[in-house]
């Protein structure tokens, strides 16, 4: 895999071959690698690394204050508080069961708290108290625009950068239902992770249109190498929060949203959260708490997730049942508890 770090400044930014460049280049590494890094996605100078700040402030609360703000599982999409083991990454993938007798023992060491859209009436948010979190609520709807806006810039770079006519992806996103997280991995005895039933986060695909990952320095995150390995035993490269040398401010994933709208040629992007690399050799002792943000754009509610006619050819038939966007996540969220 090559270093596949993309500087996003152009793209909103430069002149028409500018743009061309950088749509074409992120469609290449999203191709070939199944996922890019990439610098200047387009945010306020500091605005992740508060973020990231502001997820310590929410997780440092007490419990009974986290679950004021509790998320009901349910086929729907996510709300709200998730305490630690509650989302079960594994069960969105049959092969995590191999050498396991039951999915119940597989559990995901996080916790975590979602939001959709700020205006969300059908399926709307749910917050803790102001007088525990004062701003809290405020700056998240404000994170949410924020992350919304540069997803949605992406968007138009991948409809470019495929060949497709304007509007041909945003159509179908646009009112976005994205998902902004905050998740939070305790600190975990290396020994239990050892046991191999407990994950920081199992291998899985995010189940939107794209996901833009943020990551504290404490590492972990690792994408599967297209081309190595195999379904049962992916090879999982690491996913430095800073390469070489360079800032990079956010991990572009291709989720299976995405992937059924282009018939597969950009494959949803296997991942999961092991151990910080200096970690891999060491046997005992604690892997040190870590913090990660994610937005989730998600299709218009009602968008189709059937592929393009674009990608449909007789070599590559439609090989997924068509649904709704809402019904996908309905589905596949089901599956998680
Ligand atoms: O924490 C990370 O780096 C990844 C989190 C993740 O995969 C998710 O929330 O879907
Ligand atoms: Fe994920």
């Amino acid at each position: 895999m090559d270093s596949n770090i993309i500087d996003f400044a152009a793209f909103p930014r430069g002149t028409d071959t500018d743009r061309q460049s950088v749509a074409e280049s992120l469609v290449n590494g999203l191709k070939n690698n199944g996922f890019v890094s990439l610098t200047n996605p387009g945010f306020p100078d500091d605005a992740t690394s508060d973020y990231l700040k502001l997820a310590i402030d929410f997780f440092s609360l007490s419990h009974s204050a986290k679950m004021k703000a509790f998320g009901v599982p349910g086929p729907r999409p996510q709300r709200g508080f998730g305490a630690v083991g509650q989302e079960r990454t594994a069960k969105h993938r049959k092969e995590n069961l191999t050498g396991h007798d039951s999915w119940d023992k597989l559990k995901d060491e996080r916790e975590y708290f979602d939001m959709g859209p700020p205006e969300d009436l059908e399926f709307p948010n749910v917050w803790p108290d102001e007088a525990d979190i004062p701003g809290f609520r405020r700056r998240m709807e404000s994170y949410w625009n924020m992350f919304e806006d540069v997803a949605l810039q992406i968007i138009s770079a991948i409809e470019m950068g495929l060949g497709l006519p304007p509007n041909a992806l945003m159509a179908r996103c646009r009112p976005s239902t994205g998902e902004l997280r905050m998740n939070h991995y305790p600190s975990v005895s290396l020994e239990t992770l050892a046991k191999g039933e407990i994950k920081r986060t199992w291998p899985h695909v995010d189940l939107g249109v794209i996901t833009l990952l943020i990551q504290d320095t404490v590492g972990g995150l690792e994408i599967a190498d297209i081309g190595q390995g195999s379904p049962e035993n992916p090879s999982f490269v690491a996913v430095e929060p800073r390469g070489n040398g360079t800032k990079v401010n956010v991990v572009l994933m291709v989720g299976a949203t995405l992937q059924r709208w282009t018939n597969g040629l950009l494959p949803g992007t296997l991942h999961q959260v092991s151990l910080p690399a200096p970690m891999r050799q060491q046997r005992n002792g604690d892997c040190p708490e870590r913090f990660s943000g994610a937005f989730f754009l998600k299709a218009n509610k009602s968008a189709s997730v059937a592929p393009l006619e674009q990608f449909i050819t007789s070599e590559q038939p439609v090989v997924w049942d068509n649904m709704s966007a809402l019904e996908f996540t309905k589905r596949m969220v089901e599956q998680l508890y």
